[in-house]
């Protein structure tokens, strides 16, 4: 049982303020992902739970219990990095025991721990050679071997896959999944990329120039982002975003994007849902899959036409000059066979987003 809480972490270095009043509960078990760009303070987070930087204000509590006075050998929390940083001379059975070496267990427990974890990760096969003969891979399962053999309160991994190809990345992605169900330990992990950071999470921090952004699942995240900056940070290709007004006209409201010459057609609703917002400092969201496409004329659909097309194999990312503004819709592969096309387009109003220009949250109106 490892609970973790970080309430009102600041930290500068100089001057300068990184991390900006932080807060952030992890219950027992949870697989916390910190997510952002590089130097928005995930990797300083880490470190100061795992006692390797000083914080400037704040608690950090370890099942319930502040911990910031405490050395890092103190807090009993295992970190992986990216780098492996295994011992050349030893073999992998002893690379994997030295974390046990300095306790006082049996020479019998050690090899009975070191085999259970090398079963778990799958490299019993591997026990008997040097790092130097192991892939990438393996040895990034061996740091987390090491790390996992003495059952710490909490594992905090940093990029720990970063620098692995990307089909052994994807292979590592589905390994550290398995192994954080079978064992359950609370986790932490630390990564600026978005589908690792979706596939792995129970919840997703997205963190920016040291603030947190938005703490939720990953479909919260996606689904409902708390602001512009998450909106088009979660989500490949990036969610649509465009300057909007919104207008009463014969009993529905229309949604006009950017300059373009008319509006789009939304349910009557989205005008008291707005409340008083339908005017200036409006921004709609749309994800291409929000954007549909029809050859042929439908209610609702504006005729447009379609320049650059982007084949991704089982998709297809066709973008459409609305006024002056482009949408990217996604399409089947091939619905649209080439620019110039002359095409329909709607933006389904139940996957719409709507911020306020000015402070970049979201408004909370679905429809
Ligand atoms: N020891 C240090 N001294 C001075 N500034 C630092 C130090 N460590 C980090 N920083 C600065 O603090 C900010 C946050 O860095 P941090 O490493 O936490 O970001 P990050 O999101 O983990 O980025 P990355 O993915 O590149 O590691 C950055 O502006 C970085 O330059």
């Amino acid at each position: 049982m490892t609970q973790i809480e970080l309430r009102g972490i600041e930290k500068f270095f100089g001057a300068v303020q990184v991390i900006h009043n932080l807060n952030l509960a992890i219950a027992d078990n949870e697989f916390i992902v910190l997510l952002g760009q590089s130097g928005c303070g995930k990797t300083t987070t880490l470190r100061a739970v795992a006692g390797l930087e000083t914080i400037d204000k704040g608690d950090i509590l370890i099942d319930g219990k502040p911990v910031q006075h405490l050395k890092a050998a103190d807090r009993d929390i295992a970190m992986v990095f990216q780098s492996f940083s295994l011992y050349p001379h030893m073999t992998v059975f002893e690379n994997v025991a030295f974390p046990l070496r300095a306790t006082r267990m049996s020479s019998g427990e050690v090899d009975k721990s070191v085999r259970e974890v090398a079963r778990v990760l799958r490299i019993t096969d591997l026990l008997d050679k040097r790092p130097s003969a192991l892939s990438g891979g393996d040895m990034q399962r061996v740091a987390i071997g090491r790390a996992l053999v003495r059952r710490p309160k909490a594992m905090l991994m940093d990029e720990p896959i970063g620098a692995l190809d990307a089909k052994l990345r994807e292979e590592m992605r589905a390994e550290i999944k398995r192994l954080h169900v079978k064992q359950g330990s609370t986790t932490i992990y630390v990564t600026h990329d978005q589908i690792e950071a979706m596939s792995l999470a129970d919840r997703i921090v997205i963190m920016h120039e040291g603030f947190i952004q938005q703490v939720g699942t990953p479909d919260e995240v996606y689904s409902h982002p708390a602001n512009l900056f998450v909106a088009q940070f979660v989500g490949s290709p990036v969610m649509n975003i465009a300057e909007a007004r919104v207008a009463d006209q014969a009993g529905a409201a229309s949604v006009t994007v950017g300059e373009a010459p008319a509006g789009f057609e939304f349910p009557h609703q989205l005008l008291s849902k707005l409340n008083g917002h339908s005017s200036g400092g409006l921004t709609l969201g749309i994800r291409p899959e929000g954007v549909l496409v029809r050859h042929d004329a439908a209610p609702g659909y504006m005729p447009v036409e379609a320049s650059i097309i982007e084949p991704l194999g089982s998709f297809d990312i066709v973008d459409l000059k609305v006024g002056s503004t482009m949408l990217r819709a996604r399409t089947k592969a091939g619905y649209v066979s080439g620019p110039g096309e002359r095409v329909h387009v709607r933006i389904d109003p139940e996957q719409a987003h709507f911020f306020d220009t000015a402070s970049g949250k979201s408004l909370g109106v679905r429809l």
